[in-house]
């Protein structure tokens, strides 16, 4: 294969991140953010109430736990050679050190396929709540030893469902 036939192929399989948004993100879950949302005071009017920006998931015989993710930037160039999803329960990243991350996704459904993926950048205020069933890559860290806090289930069945693709069909992630 020649350098221009290895990059057009190249080419053809570059996954660009957006700037995240609700609007953008709907088909895959909630976008956890404070910016142009609505609130209510509380505490004698001291504090904001961003009520119930997500629902938290856990389908039947499980129980919402929180847990601390730290997470480790992955080399580059970052091949997206596999997705996961939660079968049973929706799955939030809430980033604790105000740091972009990068989101992989695509839509609930029986499989998934490198031509349905979409990826985000988020702007370091925003968290991401994963509906049940949403496609996903695993968190993806910008900085090293950056940190989440998850908010998932915990229960009976098998909540993790993965889906490899072949090398020469796995996008490579901009970054
Ligand atoms: N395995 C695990 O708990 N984390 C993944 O589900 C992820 O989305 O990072
Ligand atoms: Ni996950």
């Amino acid at each position: 294969m020649t350098s221009s036939e290895s990059t057009t192929a190249l080419s053809d399989k570059l996954l660009q991140p957006e700037p995240l948004t609700a609007e953008a993100f709907a088909p895959y879950g909630d976008v956890i953010e404070t910016a142009d949302r609505d609130y209510f005071l509380i505490n004698q009017d001291y504090t904001r109430r961003y009520h119930r920006l997500a629902d938290v998931d856990t389908d039947k015989d499980g129980s919402a736990i929180i847990s601390i993710f730290r997470a480790q930037v992955y080399p580059r160039p970052l091949q997206i050679n596999m997705m996961e999803k939660h079968p049973l329960g929706s799955q939030a990243f809430i980033p604790l050190n105000q740091q972009a991350f990068l989101v992989v996704v695509a839509p609930p459904g029986d499989t998934v396929t490198p031509h349905d993926l979409k990826a985000f950048i988020t702007n370091g205020l925003q968290g991401v709540n994963y509906h049940k069933g949403t496609w996903h890559y695993p968190v993806i860290a910008l900085n090293n030893d950056d940190e989440f806090l998850v908010v998932d289930r915990s229960g009976t069945g098998n909540n993790c469902i993965e889906v490899f693709f072949n090398s020469d069909q796995s996008p490579v992630l901009q970054t």
